[in-house]
């Protein structure tokens, strides 16, 4: 129950705030209340036990004074901070027109940039940050406008502003186009608890402006994807695009003809961690493993992948390489429905760290990241905590964490569930678990997990992340799981549903039988 105000008429009355606090006349009016009750004269022969509710009173007197006091100063210095943020922003702004004006008189950038520039200003509307993401009225707007700072030998974009193609993200509604992004809300008008109604579904990406530059991402050491690869780069050049691929292929292919010069890359893994500023959208050429290699190349926000199956399963491949013409065409048209992957973000902890936040770089994982026994014969032991509450204790080969675009992958051969990836969940299923009660949980995506290797373990545990980067675990060290805020959004060729579906008929026949005969025994009607 919400707590009562006494007034000097003996009513009382709720008043707190929508934001839960107490408002401040009313902390007031709750002080003079008590200050009265607290005045009036005692009457002789008054209880002991009378005094000290007066005392308490008056005590309690000065704390609401106290906490009015203190949510006023707080307001001051939010107004102040309001104050400066926005001087900020306003100062940010004209920052930002002198250079892209002094950029438009040396002759710096092509005519349609400056175009765009425009453009951006009057999108960005009042946001000053040099962030990927801008929330509008009706959905998300992404902008940037940046410096080429990377000294790169095959870039022919030195030192110029290069500008990544701006796109909106819908939510669609019943196949009906929605701008309204509806957010989960929980609300409690007049005491009823109900949610916002949930009819934002599918997420479709519209270019504002066109995409500039595209990165290709090959699985290795297979001749059709070369074939395909070059072709490909071919078709988009005739389409003026900008193109990065990795090293390994620029080299492939300027063997091959001196034709593909043109192609850039990065020299140093340095330049990676500057892709996402320059790409508006990456082709990946393999299966699903080469999807997670893609998404392990961007630490931070991924650009939209448009994964071409050229694997054998291809869960996050629905792109047939042949029609890749077709595809690119209406990928480059927009607008795409886009699957939001949710990332886990892991941080190891070592016993011998000072403190927790002294943890080795983060890594982030599209499927999975699995806690094992490595070649250890004994059973893994793990503590297994949720929000710091104890989970449980595993015993047998090890643990999987998976997120539910992984829930297709390891997880599902340990017995875990298989989730529609835009569900946002965190799958903990055992492997081999020596127990006949333990069955797979899914649990929130906002909780944190933390498994420890107990001090009394047996043997080293091992973790690997999306079946790669191996680490021990040593008794005392941990693994810290969060959800990222980085999601990989990967293209569908329909929508996140049919795609899924699609997936699970086709990649895994499931629950594929022989329709049964109509003839034979039927029941009595
Ligand atoms: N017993 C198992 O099923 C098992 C064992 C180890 C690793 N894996 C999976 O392999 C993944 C690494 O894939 P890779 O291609 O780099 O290695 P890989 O070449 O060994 O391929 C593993 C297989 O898993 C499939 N796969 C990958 N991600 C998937 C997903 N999200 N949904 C359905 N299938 C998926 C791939 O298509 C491939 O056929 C790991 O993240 C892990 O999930 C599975
Ligand atoms: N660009 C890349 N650079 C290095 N390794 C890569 C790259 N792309 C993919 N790989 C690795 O190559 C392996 C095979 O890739 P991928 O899963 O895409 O092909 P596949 O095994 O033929 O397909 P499927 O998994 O559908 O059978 C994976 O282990 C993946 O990590």
């Amino acid at each position: 129950m919400a707590p009562h105000n006494l007034t000097s008429n003996g009513n009382a009355s709720i008043v707190p705030c929508e934001n839960g606090f107490l408002d401040s006349s009313s902390l007031i009016n709750s002080e003079k209340a008590v200050k009265e009750i607290v005045e009036q004269p005692l009457v002789e022969g008054i209880e002991d036990h009378l005094i000290e509710f007066s005392e308490a009173m008056r005590t309690v007197g000065k704390a609401l004074r106290r906490a009015a006091e203190g949510k006023a100063s707080a307001q001051a210095e939010a107004s102040e901070w309001k104050r400066k943020y926005e001087l900020e922003r306003e100062r940010n702004l004209q920052l930002e027109n002198k250079v892209l004006t002094s950029v438009e008189h040396n002759g710096n950038c092509t005519e349609k940039k400056v175009e765009n520039s425009e453009q951006h200003l009057k999108l960005m509307n009042g946001t000053n940050q040099k962030s990927q993401l801008y929330r509008g009225k009706n959905g998300i707007y992404s902008h940037e406008v940046l410096r080429d700072r990377e000294q790169n030998s095959y870039s022919n974009v030195h030192s110029k502003l290069i500008r990544k193609a701006s796109f909106k993200l819908h939510w669609s509604c019943n196949g009906e186009k929605n701008d309204q992004h509806k957010h989960d809300i929980v609300s409690f008008d007049k005491g009823n608890i109900s949610t916002a109604e949930r009819s934002s579904k599918q997420i479709c990406l519209k270019w504002e402006s066109p995409p500039q530059t595209v990165l290709i991402i090959t699985k290795p050491n297979s001749s059709s994807v070369k074939v395909i690869c070059a072709e490909m780069v071919r078709w988009l050049r005739e389409k003026h695009l900008n193109i990065y691929v990795e090293p390994r292929v620029r080299t492939e292919l300027v063997a091959e003809s001196s034709y593909y010069n043109f192609v850039q890359t990065w020299k140093i893994e340095d330049g990676i961690s500057l892709l996402h500023e320059k790409v508006d959208f990456v082709v990946t050429l393999g299966g699903d493993g080469t999807v997670l290699w893609a998404a392990s190349m961007f630490k931070g926000p991924v650009p939209p992948i448009v994964p071409f199956s050229l694997g054998s399963l291809g869960f996050m491949t629905p792109f047939y390489s042949e029609k890749y013409k077709e595809c690119l065409k209406s990928i480059l048209q927009g607008p795409i429905s886009i699957t939001l992957r949710h990332r886990l973000q892991c941080h190891v902890i070592r016993e011998a760290a000072k403190t927790e936040y002294e943890t080795e770089e983060p890594i982030l994982v599209l499927n999975e990241v699995t806690i094992d026994r490595g070649i250890s014969s004994f059973l893994t032991n793990l503590e297994c905590y949720c929000d710091n509450s104890f989970v449980t204790c595993v015993q047998g080969d090890g643990l999987i964490l998976s997120t539910t675009s992984g829930s297709t992958a390891y997880s599902l051969a340990a017995g875990g569930s298989m989730v529609h990836p835009q569900v946002p969940g965190i799958l903990f299923t055992p492997i081999c678990p020596h127990s006949l009660s333990f069955r797979p949980l899914i649990l929130p995506e906002y909780v944190t997990l933390r498994i420890q290797v107990p001090f009394n373990s047996r043997g080293h545990a091992w973790a690997s992340f999306d079946g790669k980067d191996r680490k021990q675990l040593a008794p005392g060290d941990a693994l810290v799981i969060s959800m990222s805020i980085w999601p990989v959004p990967t293209a569908c060729e329909g929508d996140s549903t049919n795609d899924f579906l699609h997936s699970i008929h086709h990649g895994l026949h499931w629950n594929l039988r022989k329709t049964q005969a109509f003839d034979g025994p039927r029941e009595a009607i």
